[in-house]
């Protein structure tokens, strides 16, 4: 059974549809990326999966149990992370944490240290004299420290240096090792390809396309100008798609046979990138 399931989740705000029967399934151990351009529906899937808002239709289940009948039982599963923080800013990030895990019934032990160790904050700091990417730091940890089986992330790398967006997405793949099922909205293709097992691409309300990233990983896109008369087939002996006297193929297979294809070809200016997200992304949303 998955973990987080949703059924044709539907959200009329008034007469405009911001999400339209959206069929998702996740596994535990699972770390799904949420992607879209603003306004696609991300946060308001979010939403309604936290039990913040009712469905106009179908719904959403965390564990077999309703996320808007049933939030409270939701909620003990789940450690949210929202796009806009609004904190206790008389707290410590100790003291948030502590008080989040007494919501939970839960008392967080040394890895509260540990963690606040690696993410490089004072959690005895009052959060009123950090500065917002520090605040975003203890809101980080205040996640990862519930023994939850389910995360959700609103945008989480938002505002945080590239040296902590790497510690994050090292944090969510260890949380993926301890069998805990993550999705998270985001903007940014390199770090939803960097740690996710699937990708769900929306626009306008719609979930668009489903891509597994194993099946990208050995992947290669090959372009190349023609410097000669054009080849008719490809490597897989697939015909080719040559447009303004240039080469652009999506190959998947050994690379010995591409590498031994190439040579072959009167091609000039060769580029061979692994086939990432950009291409599939941009066909749904163009250049942005
Ligand atoms: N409370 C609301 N009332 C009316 N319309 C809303 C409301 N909340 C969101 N919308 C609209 O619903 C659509 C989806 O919004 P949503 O916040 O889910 O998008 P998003 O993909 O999370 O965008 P972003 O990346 O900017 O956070 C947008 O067109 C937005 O204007």
């Amino acid at each position: 059974m998955p973990l987080l399931a949703t059924e044709s989740l539907t959200k009329d705000y008034g007469p405009f549809r911001a999400l339209d029967g959206l069929n998702l399934a996740i596994a535990p151990g699972e770390v799904v990326g949420l992607l879209g351009p603003n306004g696609s529906g991300k946060s308001t899937a979010l939403r309604m999966v936290l039990g913040f808002m009712r469905p106009t239709a179908g719904k959403a289940t965390v564990a077999g149990f309703d996320c808007w009948s049933q939030s409270v039982e939701v909620r003990k599963r789940v450690a949210y992370l929202p796009g806009e923080l609004r904190l206790y800013e008389n707290m410590t990030g100790r003291q948030l944490v502590r008080f989040l895990g007494k919501l939970r019934g839960e008392v967080p032990g040394e890895e509260v240290d540990q963690l606040a160790k690696r993410l490089d904050i004072d959690v005895d700091k009052p959060l009123v004299q950090m500065s917002s990417g520090m605040k975003r730091k203890v809101a980080l940890l205040a996640i990862l420290v519930p023994k939850v089986p389910l995360i959700i992330l609103d945008e989480p790398t938002n505002t945080l240096d590239p040296t902590m967006r790497d510690e994050l997405l090292e944090q969510l793949a260890l949380a993926k090792r301890a069998g805990k099922a993550v999705l998270f909205s985001s903007h940014v293709l390199q770090e939803v390809e960097a740690v996710c097992d699937r990708v769900v691409i929306l626009r306008k309300g719609l979930l668009v396309h489903e891509q597994c990233m194993a099946d990208l990983r050995d992947g290669r896109h090959v372009t190349a100008a023609l410097t000669g008369p054009a080849p008719t087939l490809g490597p897989d002996g697939n015909a080719l798609s040559i447009a303004d006297g240039r080469l652009n193929l999506e190959y998947r297979g050994p690379l010995p046979t591409l590498l031994e294809w190439l040579a072959k070809q009167p091609l000039g200016n060769l580029k061979i990138e692994p086939l990432g997200l950009g291409p599939i992304y941009h066909k749904y949303h163009g250049n942005v």
